[in-house]
């Protein structure tokens, strides 16, 4: 319930007034839709209609000049008041609706925007240790339950006010009577708990449900090539016929649930209103009207009982997705990477790297109560506007050291420090915004090769566009498509071959003019013919731009400023390609032998 009241309460400071304002419009249209119904009764009596039985029973002071009137002239005002009413009711409703709309959908927008930005904001390592699965699953499906939730608890404060008020009616006319429904709803409700209860558990079934669904569907979309390649289509087959059984049979409860408790209301109701007509006509000797105005009360009363009960079963079971929302905002809070927003919305100014790029003394692990460090005692300085390359077996701890080296993560002990200053804080972003960095799996958009460039640098001009091409030897190949720059790529750049998308990523990294650029393996699917050229190109490059090479084929390091040997999360030797290749015990040497031999 803590997590309702949380969102509640941002709902309220967000609408102010508004909120307040919509539910006085429902008190009152609830007020009038019982006045209109209610006091058609005691209102004909007045008029002199006689609705069987001894007549008017129940006289309104307020309205007795309505008794003095010719009947006609009286029916016709009290028709005419009651089609008033009805008319001010249904305006108001309407109001209140659109208003409603309003507030729930400038809600909706100010949560998904708040929390997609708690989660961006969040450190890298936030991310290594969640599903993305789990995180879509969450920002679509579980928001729109809270959402839903949102409007489901506005519904019920609505109807309780609504029921509030035919309390109120109810008693005013007969309060025995109301008082014999109110003792009755209340046992049924305690009666009822157990439902809300049990829906709550649903609620926590389905949640985990469509969870398990969207990992399941994405990983396997993911890897739809393995599958196709492996003839793998009918187990996945079988796991989605299996699955979607669970989630038949967790439906059909809960469908189960609801009926069976709005089954509990119903019979309730017909057999109560049994009883009370009964009791009324053969003990209380009520006859024509006050038996009209039994039927009444109870009928209006009792749905609205039934209404709360299937509200507080719904807002039960979309209880979970409000804890899941609130716990993952609680958590990206707490992983929130430090000076990565000022709140002012101002674009940050990259730095300049002038001296060089440092690791101090740095300690990593992924797993803080695991022994294993991924790297231990790192001393590195990386040269400005030179290139420093990365070598080492696979594991050795390369890309942990380039993480670190971008700010991506915090070292566990030691520092890491670009121009002698420590990437902390505030110069995070301005640290950050200095970075081209070309992952070894190359990520584009599924969008226009434009929009892709266009990202990094909004404002980039055609010939930019065209110069970063050229650099990363793609603009042949971009010229070549019918819609050149505007042709869309696919999904991650599908319809792109490997080669292709690696030297399109290259382009949009260097598109911004980055004080250091950092490739991991970004060569690596490269033919030969462009791997010389971007080797070229980055050979130019290495003067004006600090470069951070991440290599396997050793290769393409030959003409590195310098060479980091990295085992073990340690780094090993330091030096040139010559002195380390000639180093003929040394780990470089013994790589490059095993590719010379692979060759
Ligand atoms: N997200 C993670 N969680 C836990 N351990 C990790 C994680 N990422 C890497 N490691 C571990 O840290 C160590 C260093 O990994 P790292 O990815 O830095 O190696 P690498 O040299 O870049 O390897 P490769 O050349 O295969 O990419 C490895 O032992 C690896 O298992």
């Amino acid at each position: 319930m803590q997590a309702i009241i949380y969102y509640i309460r941002q709902l309220q400071r967000l609408s102010g007034v508004k909120l307040y304002l919509n539910l006085l419009g429902m008190v009152i249209s609830s007020l009038l839709e019982s006045s209109a119904i209610l006091l058609l009764v005691p209102m004909l009596g007045m008029a002199g209609l006689q609705l069987g039985g001894t007549g008017a029973a129940y006289n309104l002071p307020v309205l007795g000049f309505i008794s003095e009137l010719p009947q006609t002239s009286a029916l016709g005002l009290v028709l005419g008041a009651y089609v008033f009413i009805v008319l001010c009711q249904n305006l108001i409703s309407r109001f209140v609706a659109v208003r409603n709309v309003e507030i729930q959908q400038s809600y909706s927008r100010q949560l998904r925007y708040e929390v997609y930005s708690a989660l961006l904001r969040a450190e890298w390592s936030f991310f290594l240790k969640k599903r993305t699965s789990d995180l879509i699953n969450i920002m679509t499906t579980e928001m729109a339950r809270v959402l839903a939730g949102i409007s489901c608890f506005l519904q019920f404060l609505t109807s309780l006010l609504f029921t509030l008020v035919q309390i109120a009616f109810a008693f005013w006319l007969s309060p025995k009577m109301t008082l014999a429904v109110l003792v009755c709803a209340v046992l049924l409700s305690l009666f009822s708990r157990r439902f809300i209860r049990k829906a709550k558990k649903l609620g926590s079934r389905s949640s985990l449900l469509g969870q398990m669904y969207l990992a399941g569907i994405s990983d396997q979309l993911n890897g739809i090539k393995d599958i196709k390649s492996n003839n793998l289509e009918q187990s996945r087959l079988d796991w989605l016929h299996e699955f979607t059984g669970e989630v038949k049979n967790e439906q059909l409860d809960y469908t189960r649930l609801r009926s069976n408790s709005q089954l509990l209301y119903k019979m309730s109701s017909t057999l109560l209103i049994a009883v009370f007509i009964f009791v009324s006509f053969r003990f209380l000797h009520a006859e024509g009207p006050n038996l009209l105005l039994v039927i009444l009360v109870f009928a209006r009363l009792w749905p609205t009982f039934a209404t709360l009960q299937s509200l507080m079963e719904q807002l039960a079971s979309v209880l979970p997705s409000f804890k899941q929302l609130k716990q993952l905002e609680e958590e990206c809070l707490q992983a929130a990477e430090q000076g990565t927003s000022d709140g002012s919305g101002m674009p940050v100014e990259a730095i300049t790297l002038k001296q060089s790029l440092e690791a101090r003394n740095v300690h990593f692990r992924y797993q803080p109560q695991e022994p294993q460090y991924s790297l231990q005692g790192v001393n590195v300085t990386i040269p400005a506007n030179r290139m420093t390359a990365i070598v080492g077996r696979s594991g050795a701890g390369k890309s942990t050291l380039v993480d670190l080296l971008m700010g991506l993560m915090q070292p566990e002990s030691g520092d890491i420090l670009a121009d002698g200053k420590p990437i902390t804080g505030e110069r995070l972003l301005s640290y950050r915004r200095s970075i081209g960095y070309v992952a070894q799996d190359p990520f584009l958009y599924n969008a226009t090769i434009r929009d892709n460039l266009t990202m990094i640098k909004p404002d980039a001009s055609e010939e930019e566009l065209w110069e970063a091409l050229e650099f990363a030897s793609s603009a042949d190949f971009v010229r070549r498509l019918p819609q050149g720059l505007d042709t869309l790529i696919g999904d991650r750049g599908i319809r792109l071959s490997g080669g292709e998308r690696q030297r399109l990523v290259l382009a949009r990294a260097i598109i911004r003019k980055p004080s250091i650029l950092v490739l991991d393996e970004a060569t690596s699917a490269l033919d030969t013919e462009n791997e010389k050229r971007i080797q070229e190109a980055l050979d130019r490059l290495k003067h004006s731009v600090t470069l951070i090479v991440i290599a396997h084929r050793l290769s393409t390091i030959r003409g590195a400023d310098q060479i980091l040997v990295i085992d073990q999360g340690r780094v090993i030797q330091q030096g040139v390609f010559g002195g380390l290749a000639s180093d003929k015990g040394g780990m470089f040497s013994r790589l490059l032998s095993s590719q010379e031999e692979a060759m």
